[in-house]
């Protein structure tokens, strides 16, 4: 008999999701730790994503630990590489969520604000994945899953920052992808539609926002927290082993319009 759901579980498997103490991050850490993984969840505040690790770890009967780590300072991402290997001895999965988006029309734009999401989008993630790799490759196994957009595929206006962070976080997993793979080492990132998190509550009832949902998302809805779960533990599991550098949408129809 072949697999089946079997190829679906994580029991054991030792995952690092960066800016996980809320957000698409946390629910993430939730489908993982709800497969079997243990989990190293990060964030720039440790009080925050401590508790946060705290509950997953009882709502699930995992390990999940809490981490400070900001992902564009190399010293901190070695630091959380080193004690995801110290509490785990291995990392199998590591899923690049940490992420910023700084709206505006790009004449009221500051090259600092486009330089800061380029940092955090894009510098966070090659450092992460930098980082976590050479542990991959000495075990010949690992799960690299970027968190780009929709708005890494198609546009939208007065995001000019974040468009060409999610742009360019979709080619890094592509040649990434083609890098790893013969060290049985896939990348695939996942590209969400809009999700209800602190990323996007502020505009949650904007014109331009409630325009957006019923005209561009085929489902007209936001998505619901859960719906991420899915791709994620999928690109995490071995349900997903013949795919590297592939996209894959969440995003209510946006993108098959
Ligand atoms: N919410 C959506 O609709 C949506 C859609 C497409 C893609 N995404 C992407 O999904 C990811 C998660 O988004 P979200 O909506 O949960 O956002 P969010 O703002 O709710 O959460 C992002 C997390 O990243 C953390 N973070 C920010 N900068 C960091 C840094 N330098 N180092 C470490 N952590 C940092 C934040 O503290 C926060 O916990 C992001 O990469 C985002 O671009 C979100
Ligand atoms: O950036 C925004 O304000 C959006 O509403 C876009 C989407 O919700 C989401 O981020 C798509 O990737």
């Amino acid at each position: 008999m072949l697999p089946g759901i079997k190829l679906f579980d994580l029991t054991s498997r030792a995952a690092i999701i960066t800016g996980g103490s809320k957000g698409l991050g946390s629910a993430m850490a939730e489908g993982l730790a709800s497969a079997g993984a243990d989990v190293l969840l990060t964030s720039r505040h440790q009080a925050e994503v401590e508790a946060t690790a705290a509950q997953i770890a009882k709502d699930y009967g995992v390990k999940v630990i809490g981490v400070q780590a900001d992902v564009t300072d190399a010293e901190q991402v070695a630091a959380m590489t080193d004690r995801a290997i110290s509490e785990f001895g291995k990392i199998d999965i590591l899923i690049n969520n940490a992420g910023i988006n700084i709206r505006g029309p790009i004449d009221e734009l500051t090259l600092e604000q486009f330089q800061e999401v380029q940092n955090v989008n894009v510098t966070g993630p090659w450092l992460c994945a930098k980082s976590v790799v050479p542990h991959m490759k000495q075990a010949k196994y690992g799960r690299i899953i970027n968190l780009a957009s929709t708005l890494g595929l198609v546009g939208m206006s007065n995001r000019t920052p974040y468009t060409a962070s999610k742009g360019a976080m979709v080619q890094m997993t592509r040649a990434l992808g083609l890098e790893l793979c013969e060290y049985g080492i896939t990348c695939n990132a996942i590209c969400p539609g809009p999700f209800l998190t602190p990323m996007n509550e502020p505009f949650a009832e904007t014109e331009e926002i409630k325009k957006f949902i019923v005209g561009a998302v085929a489902m007209n809805r936001w998505a619901k927290m859960e719906e991420i779960q899915g791709a994620a533990i999928f690109l995490a599991s071995d349900a997903s082993s013949y795919m590297t550098g592939s996209m894959v949408t969440v995003d209510g129809g946006w993108t098959a319009r």
